[in-house]
Order: C-alpha cells, then sequence, then structure tokens
C-alpha cells in the first residue's frame, strides 16, 4: 500500500517536472497550458460559484457580481499579474453611469474584476451564455446579451437597458470596441455605449488598460507573468447632449482612451498619431 502511494507521487512529480520542461523549451506548450489553466479556473471557479450565488442571492441579479468578483480576483495570483490601479474615484459618480474600456483578451475578466465597482453589469455577446458554467455565471451576474449579428434586435435591447437603468440605479459595462483586441492599440469605437449614455443622460466612465503585448501575445505564443496600469479617468457629462452629439461624444472618448493608452504602455509619443 505504502509503496503504491510512493509510486504514486513519484509519477505525479514526474509529470510536473515533464510539464516544466516541456513549458521551458516550447514557448507553444507554455502558451497553451497557461490559457488551458485559464479556462480550466474559469469553468471550475464558475461550477462552485454558481450554488454560492443561488443560495446567497436566490437567481439572476446583479448583487451576484461581487460573490464573482471576490473569486475572480483570486485568479491573478496562478498567472503573476499584477495590477496598479488609479482614479477609483471617478466610478463616485452619483447614479447610473456608462463605463467604456479597451477589450484585449479573455484574460480582461481578471482586470475587469480588479475595478468593478457595485452595481455594475456588462454588456456580452450572447454566445457567451453558451459556455457551459460560465455562461451561467454571467447569466447569473446580470449580464446584458445583445446579438451582435443584428444591429436592430442589439439597438432595441440596449434602448431597453437605457430606459432601465436609472428605476435600477445600475451602471453599465461596454466594451466599445465590440471585439477583442490585442495590438497595443484601440479599435474604431461602435457608438452604441454613447448612444447609450446620451438617451439614459447619464456620464461616461473610461477605463484604460495598459497593452498587455508585453506579456501575452497569441500569436507569438507568448504569455509571462507581467504587470497591468489601469486608470480610471474622469467622468464624460452627456446632460443636454442629443443623439446628434453621439458621434463627437465617441469621438472624444477614443481620443481620450488612446492617448492614455499610449502613456500606460510607455508609448506616449504615438498618441500624436492619429491614423
Ligand atoms: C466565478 C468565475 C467566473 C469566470 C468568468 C469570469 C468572469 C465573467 C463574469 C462576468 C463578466 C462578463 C463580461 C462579459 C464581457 C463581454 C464582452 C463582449 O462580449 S464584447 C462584445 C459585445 N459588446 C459589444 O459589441 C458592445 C459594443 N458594440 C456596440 O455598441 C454596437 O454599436 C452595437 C449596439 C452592438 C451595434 O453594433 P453593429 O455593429 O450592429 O452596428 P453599428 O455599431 O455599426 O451601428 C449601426 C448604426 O446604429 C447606430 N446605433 C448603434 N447603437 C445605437 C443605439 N443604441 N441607439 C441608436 N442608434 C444606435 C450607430 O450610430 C450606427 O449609425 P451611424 O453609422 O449613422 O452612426
Ligand atoms: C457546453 C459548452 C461548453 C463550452 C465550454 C467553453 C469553455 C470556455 C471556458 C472558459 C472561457 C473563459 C471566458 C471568460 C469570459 C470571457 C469574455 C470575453 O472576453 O468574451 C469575448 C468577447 O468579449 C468578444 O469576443 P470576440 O473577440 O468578438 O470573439
Amino acid at each position: 500500500m505504502e509503496l503504491g502511494w510512493l509510486l504514486w507521487g513519484a509519477a505525479v512529480l514526474l509529470l510536473l517536472l515533464l510539464l516544466h520542461v516541456l513549458m521551458e523549451l516550447s514557448p507553444a506548450v507554455n502558451f497553451a497550458l497557461r490559457i488551458g489553466l485559464y479556462c480550466l479556473l474559469c469553468v471550475v471557479a464558475s461550477a462552485l460559484t454558481v450554488p454560492a450565488c443561488l443560495l446567497v442571492n436566490g437567481g439572476r441579479t446583479v448583487k451576484n457580481m461581487r460573490i464573482i468578483k471576490t473569486v475572480v480576483k483570486t485568479f491573478k495570483y496562478f498567472f503573476g499579474l499584477r495590477f496598479e490601479v488609479k482614479g477609483l474615484k471617478n466610478f463616485e459618480v452619483e447614479g447610473p453611469a456608462i463605463i467604456v474600456s479597451n477589450h484585449q483578451s479573455i484574460l480582461d475578466m481578471m482586470g475587469l474584476m480588479e475595478v468593478l465597482p457595485n452595481n455594475c453589469v456588462q454588456v456580452g455577446k450572447k454566445e457567451l451564455m453558451y459556455t457551459g458554467t460560465v455562461g451561467l455565471i454571467i447569466y447569473l451576474g446580470g449580464v446584458i446579451f445583445i446579438n451582435r449579428k443584428s444591429t436592430t434586435s442589439a439597438k432595441m435591447v440596449m434602448a431597453e437597458v437605457a430606459k432601465t437603468m436609472a428605476t435600477d440605479n445600475v451602471k453599465v459595462w461596454v466594451y466599445p470596441e465590440g471585439t477583442r483586441n490585442c495590438t497595443g492599440d484601440l479599435l474604431p469605437f461602435k457608438k452604441g455605449a454613447f448612444h447609450l449614455a446620451v438617451q439614459a443622460q447619464v456620464p461616461v466612465i473610461p477605463v484604460v488598460y495598459s497593452s498587455f503585448t508585453t506579456f501575452y501575445n497569441p500569436k507569438k505564443n507568448l504569455f509571462t507573468s507581467g504587470k497591468i496600469k489601469v486608470e480610471v479617468l474622469p467622468p464624460i457629462e452627456t446632460k443636454g447632449l442629443t443623439s446628434d452629439d453621439v458621434s463627437d461624444l465617441t469621438d472624444k472618448c477614443f481620443c481620450t482612451m488612446r492617448e492614455t493608452l499610449f502613456r500606460l504602455s510607455g508609448r506616449p509619443s504615438e498618441a500624436k498619431d492619429s491614423s
């Protein structure tokens, strides 16, 4: 019996050693294992968090985000990631707001939960609902699902949100690039978040995460430890603005966020390029 345990112990050690050697030798293996670990963590943590959310809050509610946030905030330690956050006070606006941020990777969920204010739901693509336990936890957290393939339906959902934001007193977090983009720059912004802000007459609060490219790049199989700088910028008021002002509001927000992204990522000179 004791010999059996010893053999099991030796086998596990050997496997870990082998994985370590493979990770050192092959960046592709290292990348796949670290991303695999992230997905596994999301799936397992979601499965464990679903019953907690149901027991504490009974069903789909933004209150579950507090539980989800507590769990996801531990993930960074597995990957040696550090967050340096500035400007959290800018979230302290009276009532609802639209929060917009850059979206680089599925790893963004760690950065999101690092700063997420209370009573804040995200807008996400509806396909996320079908990711098993992760989809279930996202649903329970109150995420607003949109169909990106139908502009009409996405606009209808957003218009409904504009109506209920004030009564429910929630903040809404939107990724205005509309998709992940890990190039160290921003994609042109879609206007949905800004229409929403103007329709609800609530401020837009930009949040910028420094570029991941120094420690994370799927094309180069790069995924090491690293530091992410996060800055919550001052709210941009929308009181009195109409749908005619949405383009200007979008541009203003885009320019401010791009400048901040380059500054945080140590590329200040590129902020002047507006290509
Ligand atoms: C415990 C363990 C847990 C483990 C898991 C960890 C954490 C998870 C927990 C919770 C976190 C969940 C986080 C989910 C994140 C999800 C991220 C995403 O899914 S990003 C992708 C989805 N989001 C978006 O797409 C938002 C941005 N997009 C938009 O805003 C778009 O504008 C749009 C509303 C979707 C419509 O897009 P579409 O491409 O169809 O059209 P256009 O943008 O080109 O617009 C066309 C036209 O319409 C005008 N317009 C747009 N919106 C409106 C509106 N609301 N009202 C009126 N008019 C609108 C727009 O201006 C264009 O007209 P014009 O060209 O004349 O200006
Ligand atoms: C029964 C079905 C089982 C499916 C299993 C799927 C397992 C998925 C496991 C882990 C994934 C963790 C994902 C965390 C949530 C990430 C949210 C996110 O970042 O979505 C991307 C979306 O913003 C934009 O998508 P695109 O860049 O347009 O694409």
